[in-house]
């Protein structure tokens, strides 16, 4: 862990909608990260975990206050700059998105065929390797229909990391998982992060996994807030 904040939150504020409709959801957010760091933020539905997770992906534009990650400042970028950013992230969300006419190997590649220096064969191999390490290593030929649920988050995670991003975000990765698969899962980003110094924001409202953080914020109300309980 090299203490180096890849992610700086400042008085953020977003709102959804406009006009009378606009409505507010984040309220002066402020948050640092440091490299490596494995946060999960937990909270009531609806207190805006997701929406901040977006913003801090890139995956929506942020208006207000700032909000710079891994060296960029996101609030106000453009749609260019977005695609950027988005590009040095894995993403694992509860539905995995797998394509379902895609086999677990082809869909763990998808996460690497935005870095053009790679060759296809290159691709393959270290694809194949990665389906090994998250214990898949006799399923690279199965489609996601012949996949379990806890399988099938292995494959997205295999995807999210395959590329040694320097950033993964998580949406309830473990919400349509058995406790036995959920704890297999978080075990296995926890080890996956770590060997590859990468930081980890993960939105969770399951209370098993939280012992694998480095530190919990707690979401209410669009207001960020101490972890009312602390993890030993
Ligand atoms: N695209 C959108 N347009 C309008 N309002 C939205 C949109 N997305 C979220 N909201 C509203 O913003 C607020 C925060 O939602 P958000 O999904 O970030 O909460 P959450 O804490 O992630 O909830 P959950 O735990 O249920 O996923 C909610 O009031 C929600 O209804």
């Amino acid at each position: 862990m090299t203490n180096q904040p890849v992610i700086s939150i400042q008085n953020l504020n977003h709102y959804f909608g406009k006009g009378q409709l606009r409505k507010q959801v984040l309220y002066d957010i402020n948050l640092e990260i440091n490299a490596g760091e494995i946060i999960i933020m937990t909270g009531p539905s609806g207190s805006g975990k997701t929406t901040l997770l977006t913003l801090v992906g890139g995956l929506r534009s942020a208006q207000e206050g700032r909000l710079r990650v891994l060296g960029r400042e996101l609030c106000g970028a453009n749609a260019q700059q977005l695609t950027l950013a988005r590009r040095s992230n894995g993403y694992i969300f509860q539905a995995h998105n797998l394509h379902g006419s895609l086999s677990a190997l082809q869909n763990v590649r998808m996460g690497l065929e935005l870095h053009k220096s790679i060759t296809p064969a290159e691709m393959k191999r270290r694809s194949a390797e990665m389906l090994e390490l998250v214990g898949l290593g006799n399923r690279v030929n199965y489609y996601p229909d012949d996949l379990s649920g806890g399988q099938k988050q292995r494959v997205a995670i295999a995807r999210a990391l395959v590329s040694h991003p320097k950033m993964v975000l998580a949406d309830e990765p473990t919400a349509a998982l058995d406790s036995k698969s959920g704890r297999d899962v978080v075990n296995l980003m926890h080890n996956l992060a770590k060997e590859q110094a990468c930081t980890i924001l993960l939105v969770t409202h399951d209370n098993r996994i939280l012992d694998i953080a480095d530190r919990i914020v707690y979401m209410e109300d669009g207001k960020l807030a101490k972890a009312p309980a602390t993890v030993g």
